[in-house]
């Protein structure tokens, strides 16, 4: 499947976003950065990729996802905990990072800081109802398997 990519910072053109192994999900996204940057304990910052993507077709989307390796070994992981591009979104990619650990990260320009995987999407409509039909679970939640 192909998606519109619009590069809106040059520096990307070498660097644009790939698949690191035949079976890998996501894409890495890199810090669009003119100097490093660094992040203090607890500090957040929007970091732009320089790049756009029109995904276009309403039946995908693309999530934001930190690094595992950044975000188990240094904290690094996203500010909205998971980013969501629409698509019908057409402005810059942006990674909202946040530093969850207790010392400072440096992001180098150019440092891969999350991963782009695009997914399908369903939109639905709802049919108004006033009782369900029955299920097995009905409304029981949040731990309630393995009590009876
Ligand atoms: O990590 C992210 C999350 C979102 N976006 C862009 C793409 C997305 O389509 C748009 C809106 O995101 P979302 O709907 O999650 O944010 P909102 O707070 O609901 O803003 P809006 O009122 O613009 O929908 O912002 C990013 O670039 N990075
Ligand atoms: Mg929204």
């Amino acid at each position: 499947m192909k998606i519109d990519l619009k590069i809106l910072d040059e520096r990307m053109r070498s660097h644009l976003p790939t698949y690191a192994t035949g079976g890998s999900a996501g894409l890495d996204l890199r810090a669009c950065l003119d100097e490093a940057v660094t992040l203090k304990p607890g500090q957040t910052t929007l970091i732009p990729t320089g790049l756009s993507i029109f995904i276009k077709n309403p039946n995908y989307a693309a999530i934001i996802l930190p690094r595992s390796g950044l975000g188990h070994k240094h904290g690094i992981v996203l500010g909205n905990l998971v980013g969501l591009i629409d698509s019908d979104y057409q402005g810059q990619l942006m990674v909202s990072t946040w530093n969850r650990g207790q010392t400072d990260f440096v992001i180098s320009p150019m440092e891969r800081i999350a991963q782009l995987v695009v997914v399908p999407v369903q939109q639905v409509e709802f049919n108004l109802v006033d009782e369900f039909e029955d299920s097995d679970r009905g409304a029981d939640g949040f731990g309630s398997t393995g009590r009876h």
